[in-house]
């Protein structure tokens, strides 16, 4: 059988110290045939120049594969997938890096190494192996990016004018989906900064490795041949996923250094959807994540979820409630998740309200007291709350 090719996926937001990086473990690596994909949003692809001066390594041994004008996540995933499959036939590559745009998400870069592609028929499983998923992190940039509340079309970064993401969710996404997290700039930051943030970060993201970098200077030993990446695993390893799969309702961390910590809201009980929108559009600034589900009163069928990221707050819907199911349906789900089972309630079933919280010197009981007042009154339970105003757009 044909050995796979394994593959490191470097991500990071625009500036974080990627092509750094990888300039760095390319001269350590001279031995090692490396193919590099570099995937540049700019139509003259500064990085892989950059990439190419910077290692010194002859064009015998590396293989450059410019992607342009897209991302990696989105637009040019099938580019991705050809290009990977021709040079894993190719058959004189040993390793592949994969330089993503700073402005790609990781799940779907991660999703194009772990499932075939129906549409296009290829199955990188066959040849190559994603071996780690590096997310670099500016130390220096971090909160003002985080805080900025600004959008990528804002900073004109954006793939389009559909494309409405923020910064702040992009880097979330980046930090909570990664097996190795290199927190890049230390030199421009105080020890206790650096501290502090990667406190946080641990927080958000506690199974990754995290490693503090001047220059990009890293051990290439914690970037190839890891063997770190796990698809469900690392799926899991977010903060908020974790602090809710825990389950207590007044848990709290052992070690609350730098006042960092995080709690679990549950109430079996709707929010007036009002309430609730106006309440996430004033969240307390001490908070740096939240996310979970949503019981809303006036959706009684679908469940929401709500997201947010520094100013950043996303509600949506995201699944039927099984109690909202026909009786059949609810059996076999319930046979399936005895968790659901155990937790449903004889008049409302599943639906509930769970939000994990993370913050810094976070004033809980105020927070949760604000979030109580949200929830519907005895008087507006025993009200019809289909006639509840619906302030959501869905
Ligand atoms: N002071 C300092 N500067 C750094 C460090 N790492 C990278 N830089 C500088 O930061 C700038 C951006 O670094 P790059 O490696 O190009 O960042 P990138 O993530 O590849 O950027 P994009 O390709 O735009 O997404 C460059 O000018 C680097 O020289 C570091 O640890 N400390």
């Amino acid at each position: 059988m044909m050995r796979k090719i394994p593959v490191t996926v470097l991500s990071g937001y625009l500036g974080a110290g990627k092509t750094t990086i990888l300039n760095n473990l390319l001269s350590n690596t001279k031995n090692l045939k490396i193919a590099v994909i570099v995937n540049d949003m700019s139509e003259i692809n500064i990085d892989a120049e950059l990439v190419e001066k910077g290692s010194g390594i002859s064009r015998t041994e590396e293989k450059f594969v410019e992607l342009s004008n897209g991302c990696i996540c989105c637009t040019l995933r099938e580019d991705l997938l050809i290009e990977v499959k021709k040079l894993a036939e190719k058959g004189d590559i040993e390793y592949i890096v994969i330089e993503s745009t700073g402005i790609s998400e990781p799940i779907p870069v991660a999703q194009t190494f772990s499932y075939i592609d129906e549409e296009l028929g290829i199955d990188l499983t066959t040849v190559c192996r994603l071996d780690t998923m590096v997310t670099v992190v500016d130390a220096n940039r971090f909160w003002h990016d985080f805080q900025s509340g600004d959008t990528l079309l804002e900073r004109k970064e954006a793939v389009g004018e559909l494309d409405d993401r923020n910064v702040a969710d992009l880097l979330i996404d980046q930090i909570e989906f990664c097996d190795v997290l290199i927190l890049n700039k230390c030199d421009l930051v105080d020890k206790q900064t650096i501290e502090k943030l990667e406190k946080v970060i641990r927080t958000l993201q506690p199974e990754a490795k995290i490693i503090r970098t001047s220059h990009g200077e890293v051990d290439t030993n914690e970037l190839l041949n890891t063997n770190r990446f796990d698809f469900d695993k690392v799926s899991n390893s977010a903060g908020w996923l974790k602090e809710l799969q825990l389950g207590h309702e007044n848990h709290t961390p052992e070690t609350e250094e730098y006042g960092i910590n995080s709690f679990t809201y549950v109430r079996r009980l709707p929010f007036h959807p009002i309430r609730f929108k106006k309440w996430t559009e004033n969240m307390p600034k001490e908070i740096v994540r939240a996310k979970g589900i949503v019981w809303s009163a006036v959706h009684n069928k679908f469940a929401i979820i709500m997201s947010q990221a520094g100013n950043s707050v996303n509600i949506k819907p995201v699944s039927y409630w099984v109690a909202a199911l026909p009786q059949h349906q609810q059996e076999s789900i319930l046979k399936q998740n005895p968790l659901i089972e155990e937790e449903w309630d004889l008049e409302y079933g599943d639906r509930m309200t769970k939000i994990v919280i993370i913050g810094i010197d976070l004033p809980k009981e105020e927070i949760v007291k604000s979030l109580d007042k949200c929830l519907l009154t005895t008087d507006e339970i025993n009200n019809d709350w289909s006639l509840l105003e619906n302030p959501f757009s869905w």
